[in-house]
């Protein structure tokens, strides 16, 4: 079952401090995705990713198109629908995670993670019990656990910003470059975690790796100067570099 359908897309920024002139980020980008699927997508720097996966999320409204989100109460066009649709999709559904943390003043990382698990139907001591396993599984030292992230390395606070779009296993998870800090070895392991404690979860990220695409994509989309070139079995993708 089709579980997202992307259709004409398009998105352009007006720059008022340089009088209005209009940057593309991406033109008529179509393309479905389907329920478990996992597509990687790749291009050039610039080439319209990023702004792409802010506006399946919503971050950013779309300038024209649409983006069907098949959600467990029906169709969503999150392109235009309010955003307190947006919001409860958010909570229940939807996932996002980029490769920086948002920082949380005084929230120690196992709040940080849990704190979207006992908002939702968790009881506060299972969500901070889910949150220790999945950081010790992306092997934060425990020591840091109970410590504030402000002070953690690039690739500590990256475990901890992946560790909260996990916890809550949304359907649709859309991810960028959510380990672009973390060494080989940490890297796999985030991949492994992804597969072991997301259940049947839909996974649309941006990845510079080819360890990344070729390990854990189905497909490919391949971005080219703010158009999608193609989407690809990621089989058919292996040995072409990766911008
Ligand atoms: N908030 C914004 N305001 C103005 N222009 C923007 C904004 N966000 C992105 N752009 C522009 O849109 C284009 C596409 O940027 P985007 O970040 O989507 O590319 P990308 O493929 O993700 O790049 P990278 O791989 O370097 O992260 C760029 O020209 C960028 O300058």
């Amino acid at each position: 079952m089709t579980i997202l359908t992307v259709e004409q897309l398009y998105k352009t920024f007006e720059m008022h401090v340089v009088g209005g002139k209009h940057v593309t980020a991406f033109e008529d980008v179509s393309f479905s995705v389907s329920d478990g699927d996992f597509l990687a997508i790749v291009g050039e720097s610039g080439s319209g990713k990023s702004s792409l996966l802010k506006c399946l999320y919503r971050t950013y409204e779309p300038t024209a198109g649409s983006v069907t989100f098949e959600a467990l109460d029906g169709p969503v066009d999150v392109a235009t629908c309010p955003e307190r649709d947006i919001l409860a999709l958010r909570e229940r559904e939807l996932g996002y995670a980029s490769q920086f943390l948002e920082e949380i003043p005084r929230v120690p990382a196992v709040d940080v993670v849990a704190r979207p698990l006992w908002e939702g139907d968790l009881e506060r001591e299972a969500a901070r019990a889910r949150a220790r396993e999945l950081l010790e599984a992306l092997a934060l030292p425990s020591d840091l656990l109970d410590a504030y992230p402000a002070t953690f390395s690039g690739g500590e606070r990256q475990r901890v910003n992946l560790a909260r779009a996990i916890a809550p296993n949304p359907r649709l998870l859309l991810l960028d470059e959510p380990t672009s800090a973390l060494d080989p070895e940490t890297r796999a392991l985030a991949l492994d975690v992804l597969d072991e404690y997301l259940d049947d979860t839909t996974i649309i990220g941006v990845f510079h790796n080819r360890d990344v695409v070729e390990s854990v994509a189905d497909r490919v989309a391949v971005f080219d100067d703010g158009t999608l070139e193609r989407v690809v079995p990621a089989a058919e993708f292996r040995g072409e570099v990766i911008a």
